[in-house]
């Protein structure tokens, strides 16, 4: 048998991608999502990365800016990237590509971020080109029985039972808002796993606003309408997440508005979740809100601390940990609102005690925490970054959204981007929707803009650290 070695200046794309991602992400992140994946080839500019197991299926999602950025920023010569999942078990629920669960489909694919970073397993060139596969496999880790409920939530909760119990028959659509890491992607794959469970021969389908819109782009191109209108229109329960990303995309609430109707008017289920209620929905076409408030519309609420606490205590036990209370009551009290740091502030509290073979007990939990929570405290929001500069600059915000592009507006508007990007957690296409529906790489132009000026222009570097100083 001959042996080919890998050129290692293909096998290093893929190590000096992790190399630039490594500065990027939390040291924690990397190592538990990022480390163990590996090169597998490179065919037609497509970089192909092998993950260890299916529960890395949203790596590429997750990721998708950051690997984009790396890619340009070292100047790769590559299209894409594509993530690798091993085949799942034959027996498990899973969504089919063309939106249905079950046996059909060989391998499952997750929605990619964007239409360059995708994750799939044995998909050939010609598919993956449209990147026109968007069902993702429901987590299996978000199920109604582990979705802790409380004042906040419960409405909500039980909303998204009914549905699941009787779908097109509760409430349809089903509209559920509320702010950053609250659950309302969990309750959306909890609908989907339970309607599986009652409705074995229901094809369901989860996509997010992000991924509706790229696909639809796709098959513009590829004048592949028909195919997109044939799996969407054609599912039994539609979960569309994130719906707010469609803000301002007048092709795609088209398209979306006749899914709606299709699905709507043959008695199929709709489900949506979005990060605010219909209403503020700004830049929508009004006949898609009013029909968002056709069925019912549920809000999210940040859980209360009894809530949190019984969060941390749920969380734990899963990971067959004991967390005593003081201890849950002091991460409790200290992470705000978001559940997602709620968790990462655990996960980070169990490693950090096992690796050093030490109990958890409070004076631990405040030694290792001390981090987080300071940067909890000091939270930078992109809200308060443009009103710093709105004021800097003797404007008001909504000028920073407008899409006015004179200059007045412009150079503000791309100092703000840039300290949103320095400052705070946000993805590109997250910047891009505060600042009015900008595309990501309108966004990663201005960073990139800001980046540059600012090494010869003194007084940018002034402003700039003023604001910072400011903000921080
Ligand atoms: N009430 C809850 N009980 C248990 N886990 C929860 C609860 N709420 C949120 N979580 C967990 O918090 C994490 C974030 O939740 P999720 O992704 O569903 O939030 P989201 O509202 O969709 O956020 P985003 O707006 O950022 O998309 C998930 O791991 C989820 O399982």
């Amino acid at each position: 048998m001959s042996f080919v070695p890998i050129p290692a200046a293909v096998l290093n794309q893929w190590v000096r991608i992790l190399g630039a991602l490594e500065k990027k992400i939390n040291r924690q992140s990397f190592e538990t999502w990022l480390k163990p994946t590996r090169f597998s080839h490179v065919a037609e500019r497509v970089l192909y990365i092998r993950v260890p197991s299916v529960e890395f299926q949203h790596v590429g999602d997750r990721y998708a800016d950051l690997i984009m950025e790396a890619i340009d920023n070292l100047g790769l010569d590559l299209d894409r990237v594509q993530f690798e999942v091993p085949a799942p078990d034959p027996n498990a629920n899973r969504v089919r590509e063309d939106g249905g669960f079950g046996p059909q489909s060989s391998h499952s694919l997750n929605a990619p971020r964007s239409s360059r970073v995708n994750t799939g397993a044995g998909v050939g060139p010609e598919q993956s080109r449209f990147d026109w596969n968007s069902a993702a496999l429901l987590n299996p880790r978000y199920q109604f029985d582990n979705f802790v409920t409380g004042p906040g939530n419960q409405f909500a909760y039980a909303a998204a039972q009914a549905v699941a119990e009787r779908p097109a028959k509760a409430y349809n659509p089903l509209f559920v808002y509320g702010g950053v890491g609250l659950g309302k992607t969990h309750l959306m794959h909890a609908i989907g796993h339970q309607a599986k469970l009652r409705y074995p021969q229901y094809s369901i389908s989860y996509i997010s606003g992000e991924k509706f819109t790229n696909e639809m782009i796709n098959m513009v191109r590829y004048e592949k309408m028909s195919t997109f209108r044939d799996k969407f229109r054609t599912v039994d329960i539609l979960l569309i997440d994130d719906i707010q990303f469609l803000a301002g995309k007048e092709r795609t609430q088209e398209e979306f508005f006749h899914t709606f109707n299709a699905l709507h008017e043959s008695n199929k289920q709709v489900v949506i979740a979005s990060d605010r209620p219909p209403k503020e929905l700004n830049d929508f076409e009004e006949r898609l809100r009013s029909r968002f408030e056709w069925g019912l519309v549920v809000d999210v609420q940040p859980p209360d601390l009894e809530t949190k606490v019984a969060i941390l205590q749920r969380k734990a036990e899963a990971e067959q940990t004991t967390l005593p209370t003081d201890v849950a009551l002091f991460i409790a009290g200290n992470v705000r609102t978001n559940v997602r740091e709620l968790e990462g502030a655990l996960t980070r509290l169990i490693a950090w005690c096992s690796m050093h073979g030490v109990e958890i007990t409070l004076p631990t939990a405040q030694m290792c925490l001390k981090q987080f929570i300071d940067t909890q405290v000091r939270k930078i929001t992109i809200e308060a970054i443009q009103r710093a500069v709105a004021e800097q600059f003797g404007m008001r915000v909504a000028e920073l959204k407008q899409k006015n592009n004179s200059r007045q507006i412009v150079v503000p508007r791309q100092i703000a981007m840039y300290l949103a990007k320095q400052m705070t957690e946000a993805s590109l296409p997250e910047i891009g929707r505060q600042f009015g529906g900008k595309h990501h790489t309108t966004v990663m132009h201005s960073i990139a803009k800001i980046d540059e000026q600012k090494r010869h222009d003194k007084d940018l570097a002034r402003t700039l650290s003023k604001l910072q100083e400011i903000l921080g």
